[in-house]
């Protein structure tokens, strides 16, 4: 911005900021105290996580405009929001329990929002319709969300924050009410959702691997401050704290799957357990990797990688190494066995993980 744009006649003070979201959040809750700011370009997927009390939810609710910020500021598209009431924001919610008004029928849940922005009744539900029909969900249009299944009603309440083209998507803890098998498809959907999404969205969760999975980049919130942010590679390679070590402590890669053998997009093959076909995930822990000096003979491991120590870090009395090669990977080790290996920043090492070890699933 220059002091020219000032002098524009139409360029007024709420106008003048970039797209996106820009925002310093500062709340006060008695002694608690949330300090953070989060800045993301439409289309970024930003991921809160952090653990009890750290200050997600209180993020959430401040960027929702349902807790007053105590100071700092709120932009979205470059429009000041802080006094904007919440119902007037351009901001759609996903909670994890969906809260779905239950007299309603799922269509007339996701035409609420369009209704409510100045569409006729008939404009709002075609466009409902079509929501749900992007959902997989036009035979259910009529049902009341009792007759829904917990994925069914997840995938209604995102329907029905999207139908309102909101700028700013948040999600809080999305998938945490759903039993493991729903959480693995809705996860899968609501990826291909979010990656269709073109404004930002905040989802807060418990989960790393949601996270890894749905963000394109983490914020990790502690005591209400951001302790670390990047993308979920660079974290899970250079952790900055040890809660940040064990949290996001998963190597995380896609490609894909044919029987046992699942190419990577970008890098070798893995070999794993799970016998599928098409594009997946493939991931395993840091703990999960062997290292050597030499080329091991004789080990039964299916994975072997030739990589190079890019860095090593000391979390409690783990080390972490950060290896690259054919494979970017991290590895966790003992401070013992990195001396007997006599690691150091670019020292080769041979790194083996069993298929036993590693975990793919359907992208
Ligand atoms: N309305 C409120 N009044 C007073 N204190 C509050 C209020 N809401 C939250 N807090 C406090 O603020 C802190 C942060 O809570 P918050 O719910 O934002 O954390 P969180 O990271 O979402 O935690 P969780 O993962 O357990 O949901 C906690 O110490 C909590 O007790």
């Amino acid at each position: 911005m220059t002091d020219l744009d000032d002098t524009t006649p139409d360029a007024t003070a709420e106008h003048t900021r970039g797209e996106g979201l820009d925002a310093h959040l500062v709340v006060d809750h008695d002694t608690f105290r949330l300090d953070i700011t989060l800045t993301a370009a439409p289309g970024d997927v930003l991921a809160l996580l952090g653990p009890n009390g750290a200050g997600k939810t209180t993020a959430l609710r401040a960027l929702a405009g349902l807790t007053p910020l105590t100071d700092g500021h709120l932009r979205l598209d470059g429009t000041e929001l802080d006094r904007t009431p919440p119902e007037s924001r351009p901001v759609g919610v996903v909670f994890q329990d969906y809260l779905l008004f239950p007299h309603l029928s799922a269509l007339d849940n996701v035409a609420f929002g369009p209704r409510c922005q100045g569409a006729t009744k008939t404009e709002a539900r075609a466009q409902a319709a079509d929501w749900l029909d992007r959902m997989g969900l036009a035979d259910h249009a009529g049902a009341k969300p009792r007759r829904l299944s917990g994925g069914q009603a997840q995938r209604v309440a995102l329907a029905r924050a999207l139908a309102t083209r909101p700028r700013l998507l948040l999600l809080d803890e999305p998938l945490a009410a759903l039993d493991a098998r729903t959480r693995l498809e809705v996860r899968a959907q609501l990826r291909r959702h979010l990656a269709e999404f073109e404004a930002v969205a905040v989802l807060v969760t418990h989960d790393p691997l949601d996270a890894m999975v749905l963000a394109d980049r983490l914020v990790v919130v502690e005591h209400g401050q951001v302790v670390q942010e990047g993308t979920p590679a660079d974290i899970a390679r250079h952790p900055r704290t040890d809660y940040i070590a064990q949290l996001v402590g998963l190597n995380l890669y896609k490609g894909q799957a044919e029987g046992h053998t699942v190419r990577l997009d970008a890098g070798p093959a893995i070999t794993t357990t799970e016998d599928l076909t098409g594009p997946v995930f493939v991931a395993f822990p840091p703990g999960a990797v062997t290292l050597y000096r030499d080329r091991p003979t004789g080990s039964s491991a299916r994975n072997l990688w030739r990589c190079e120590v890019a860095g090593l870090e000391t979390h409690g009395d783990q080390i972490r190494a950060d290896l690259a090669g054919e494979l970017p990977l991290a590895a966790d080790l003992t401070t013992v066995a990195a001396a007997e290996l006599d690691l150091h920043p670019g020292a080769p090492v041979w790194a083996t993980v069993k298929a036993t070890q590693t975990h793919a699933y359907p992208t």
